[in-house]
């Protein structure tokens, strides 16, 4: 790996922060907001993305993001790569005619729903979001896609969660984290 990759990847690591029993006794919450806070982990984070993007999937059309911590990242990144962003959001907050599926979360139950005019049949697209934990909210994405007729290219998160399998879950589709745990 490249000296100047890896201590991007430390300035990222530095910058996210752990809390027991958030916000469900037993759950061990990765924080990123520290991340957000310093424009210096903020650019790395962006930085080590756009190399992914650029050397793997050039061919990429449109970067979507998931609701919510995924349209932190998501909008800067598509951004820097000079393609559109469309938001996956949760049930009820998009307007116009949509399309909508259901999933489990490490802590939860919701629904996540798209625009059905956002995504072209054929488009080639990368998901993204800040953590894996289950991949039940990627996965979710993923159908989606596959509602839409869209190709995806691959996955993308700031944390991985690998005790929680959820690689597993995303499968034939690939994913790339920053940062593992
Ligand atoms: O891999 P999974 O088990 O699906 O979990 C990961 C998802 O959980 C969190 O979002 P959450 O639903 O808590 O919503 P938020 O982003 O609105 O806080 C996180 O931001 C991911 O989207
Ligand atoms: N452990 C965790 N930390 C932060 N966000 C999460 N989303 C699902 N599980 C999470």
């Amino acid at each position: 790996m490249a000296a100047d990759t890896e201590s991007k990847l430390q300035l990222v690591h530095r910058h996210i922060r752990a809390f027991p029993d958030f916000p469900k006794k037993g759950i061990l919450f990765r924080d990123i907001c520290p991340i957000l806070k310093d424009p210096a982990a903020l650019t790395a984070v962006i930085d080590l993305f756009e190399e992914h993007v650029r050397k793997n999937h050039p061919q990429v059309d449109l970067i979507i993001g998931l609701d919510a911590r995924g349209f932190l990242f998501g909008p800067l990144l598509a951004q820097r790569l000079g393609v559109g962003f469309v938001m996956i959001r949760k049930k009820g907050k998009l307007p116009g005619t949509t399309v909508s599926v259901s999933y489990d979360l490490e802590y939860g139950k919701a629904e996540a729903e798209i625009q059905e005019d956002a995504v072209a049949p054929g488009q080639k697209i990368l998901l993204i979001d800040d953590l894996l934990a289950t991949g039940g909210t990627l996965h979710a994405a993923c159908e989606l896609m596959r509602k839409q007729q869209a190709e995806v290219l691959g996955c993308m998160v700031v944390i991985e969660l690998k005790e929680l399998n959820g690689i597993d879950k995303l499968k034939p589709h690939s994913l790339f984290s920053l940062v593992q745990y």
